[in-house]
């Protein structure tokens, strides 16, 4: 599509106006044709490079299908502890659920720009929708190559405002994925010695639920870029649905350099626990760094459910966990405050959950 657009867009600031404030975002931006990547987009070296050194071990893949099963309990509790992620399948979310919410994504970034801007942080009829690009681009020196669609979920009436093409897919979604979510959290949540969710654990683990759809356009350089830069999640849990494309790497365990490749499992779900149930479990569950490369031949999107606490929860080391005399490396912490501290920098790997470590005073 249009070369004209691409010859005419000269400088960074016409590269941030058609993107950001025009509503583009990068979509619009790989679609002109453009050849080379715009200046803004070139991460610091560090950043981009993933060495590639085959590792040795590989994010667990976990059957869900007998889920009562004590193994099935435990590879999900011992995936937690080791490795922070994990995939399942058979996991009991309708197939179609997941086709549909794909299409409905690829349905709201094909809307023309003036559609999708509609739902910008400017414009959108909720604070509780955003369309936007890269993860937050007044903080950012360098932005990154994927555009999104974030939706808190309130209630039913104000989902009524999410955009039309794909309001009722991500809420079928959202709820068909709700008796995984459950109990997973049951299961880890049994080997920290809480063996039932009232209703205040329950408010504290899933009390809030934001979905995001992400878009990652072809790159024209993406060696030179990210999709996502380094970051853990700040949910208690994460639901990631993939593509078939791939990209998403976690940090492993074989030192700096060591990065897993998540592969793409048609029907699967990728599960990843996040800082705030890292907090509660007083580190026992890691919430680990990930991040997604760009791609300089295909589209690639992703559907994450962040579950969360609520933002009024204040959260910390559950008392479960200390029962033993061991020693809180969390403190308590609002968890709206946390999350604010995390959107209002940049991607940074693990040190958002600095925000919440008990420093030692001498
Ligand atoms: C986008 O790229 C991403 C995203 C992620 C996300 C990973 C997660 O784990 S998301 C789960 C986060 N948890 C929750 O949202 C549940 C709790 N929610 C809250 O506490 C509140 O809703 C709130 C997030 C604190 C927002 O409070 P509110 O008072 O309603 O809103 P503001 O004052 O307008 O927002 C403050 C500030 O936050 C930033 N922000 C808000 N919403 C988003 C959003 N959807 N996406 C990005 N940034 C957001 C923003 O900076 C706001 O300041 P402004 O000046 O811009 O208004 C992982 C990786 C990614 O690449
Ligand atoms: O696109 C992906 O695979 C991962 C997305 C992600 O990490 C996020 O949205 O927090
Ligand atoms: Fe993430």
């Amino acid at each position: 599509m249009v070369p004209a657009v691409s010859a005419s867009l000269n400088g960074s600031s016409d590269v941030t106006d058609f993107v950001i404030n025009q509503g583009h975002g990068v979509k619009g931006l790989s679609e002109t044709g453009i050849k080379a990547l715009p200046k803004q987009y070139i991460q610091p070296l560090q950043e981009r490079v993933i060495t590639k050194i085959e590792p040795r071990e590989s994010i667990p893949v976990i059957d869900m299908s007998k889920w009562d099963d004590p193994q099935v309990a435990n590879s999900i509790c011992d995936a937690a502890e080791k490795w922070g992620f994990f995939q399942v399948v058979n996991h009991g979310v309708p197939l179609e659920v997941l086709d549909n919410v794909k299409k409905a994504t690829y349905g709201f970034f094909g809307l023309p720009a003036e559609e999708k801007r509609k739902y910008s942080k400017e414009n959108s009829p909720s604070n509780n929708i955003r369309f936007g690009t890269s993860f937050s681009p007044q903080a950012e020196k360098a932005l990154e190559w994927k555009d999104y669609l974030s939706l808190f979920y309130v209630s039913e009436e104000e989902a009524a405002l999410w955009p039309p093409v794909c309001k009722d897919q991500i809420l079928e979604y959202m709820m068909s994925s709700k008796p995984l979510i459950n109990h997973l959290l049951q299961v880890l949540m049994k080997r920290l010695n809480v063996n039932e969710i009232d209703e205040t654990k329950q408010n504290l683990l899933t009390g809030s639920v934001r979905t995001n759809i992400n878009y990652y356009p072809i790159c024209p350089n993406p060696e030179l870029t990210v999709g996502i830069g380094r970051h853990s999640d700040v949910s208690t849990l994460t639901v990631l649905l993939q593509d078939s494309v791939g990209g998403l790497y976690v940090r492993g365990n074989e030192g700096e350099d060591s990065w897993i490749h998540v592969p793409p499992i048609d029907g699967a779900i990728v599960i990843n626990i996040g800082d705030a149930l890292q907090i509660m479990s007083n580190g026992r569950y890691r919430s680990v760094e990930h991040r997604v490369t760009a791609n300089g031949s295909s589209n690639r999107i992703s559907v994450p459910i962040f579950v969360n606490p609520r933002p009024q929860d204040i959260i910390g080391p559950l008392p479960e966990t200390l029962a033993n005399g061991e020693k809180p490396i969390y403190k308590q912490v609002l968890y709206s405050d946390y999350v604010r501290h995390f959107f209002k920098k940049a991607h940074d790997g693990k040190d958002t959950v600095d925000f919440a470590k008990i420093t030692e005073s001498y």
